[in-house]
């Protein structure tokens, strides 16, 4: 039995660190951990220019703790009114990396996203001759779509028309919950990858609503039935480039969680690796944890694998149940068991 195991040092492909006090909090939890992260732009206004995602940096470096090293990897949140231009300017700039589609009212912050994709064709025309990727909250927003079904509608819908449309376009599927997700990231020869959180891989929708309800599971996109949860764990299990960690961290303060109409997002920040570690140990997997984590997300955004290591110790260690920020208390994502694994300093 292996008892530690040392990996190329993770990174996030979709995290939320949000701003201000909240931003404080919830950094170390991530740069304890992960050497960067995608991050997202969902911020109140939304990160919608060039301008904003370089003070959004600045603010996140500002935050940054004396000696912890993390390198945030900025995204622009489109709109209608996004400018060509601006996007273009600040990928050569270095300063983005994605950037992210919002279906208009999908999920928490996305009320500037899209609703006439016609609108938003020529930056997209542009990301595609510029080798920028976009990232997508895969979910219609019809009222009359069932919210277990708005994932592989908009397959069906949305993502699959723009592709065919587009098909130099570089994609990411964010946060996939379901098998149709996965398997129509396999049906892909090349230009289309997928996030997997950490949540989706550990609940399935029993855990939300069987014995009472559970705010702290609530996300979106929903968990689904079981037979989903064991088709994202085969996927991330498997080694497939395709496949790579996006935590989907979201914190959201308990008052607005535990409550008659509680914000969507878990908080996994904290424990995500060692729960990771105990999950591919489930499956067999251990060997593939590294190309999940470490590996594929860095292939797919045409980064280099990072230089330095993480190494995971057997051995469970107690997580708190919470952390403290300056908005309110922050629930920490429970999985339900111990992890066997934890991180060696
Ligand atoms: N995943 C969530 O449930 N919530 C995210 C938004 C998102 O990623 O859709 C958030 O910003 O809180
Ligand atoms: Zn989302
Ligand atoms: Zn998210």
């Amino acid at each position: 039995m292996t008892d530690s195991l040392t990996i190329h040092r993770p990174d996030d492909w979709h995290l939320h660190l949000r701003d201000g006090a909240m931003l404080e909090a919830v950094l170390p939890e991530t740069a304890r951990h992960f050497a960067r992260a995608i991050i997202m732009p969902n911020l109140v206004p939304p990160v919608v220019t060039g301008a904003q995602a370089a003070a959004y940096r600045d603010r996140i470096l500002a935050a940054l703790p004396e000696g912890m090293d993390f390198q945030p990897l900025m995204t622009l949140y489109l709109t209608e009114e996004t400018d060509p231009a601006d996007v273009a300017a600040a990928h050569a700039a270095g300063l983005i990396r994605a950037v992210k589609l919002y279906p208009a009212g999908a999920t928490t912050n996305s009320a500037s996203g899209v609703r006439d994709f016609n609108k938003v064709r020529p930056v997209l025309e542009q990301m595609a001759r510029i080798g920028l990727p976009l990232c997508t909250h895969g979910e219609v927003t019809d009222a009359e779509v069932d919210i277990f079904d708005r994932e592989a509608v908009f397959i069906d819908k949305v993502l699959d028309p723009l592709r065919r449309d587009l098909p130099e376009l570089r994609v990411i599927m964010e946060h996939i919950t379901t098998s149709q997700a996965a398997d129509y990231v396999r049906s892909a020869p090349a230009g289309l990858g997928a996030t997997i959180t950490t949540h989706h891989l550990v609940i399935n929708r029993n855990h939300i609503l069987v014995g009472g309800i559970k705010p702290h599971y609530y996300c979106l996109p929903v968990a689904k039935r079981a037979t989903h949860q064991k088709a994202l764990r085969q996927a991330a299990t498997s080694g497939d480039p395709r496949f790579f960690l996006g935590t989907d961290s979201a914190p959201h303060v308990d008052p607005a969680k535990e409550c008659a109409c509680g914000c969507a997002g878990c908080f996994t920040a904290t424990n995500t690796m060692p729960i990771l570690a105990h999950v591919f140990e489930q499956e067999n997997a251990l060997d593939k944890l590294e190309a999940f984590t470490s590996l594929n997300g860095a292939n797919f955004y045409r980064l280099p694998v990072n230089a330095d290591t993480l190494t995971l110790a057997r051995g469970a260690r107690d997580v708190p149940t919470k952390i403290e920020s300056g908005d309110g208390p922050v629930t920490i994502f429970d999985p339900g068991f111990t992890p066997a694994w934890h991180v060696a300093d």
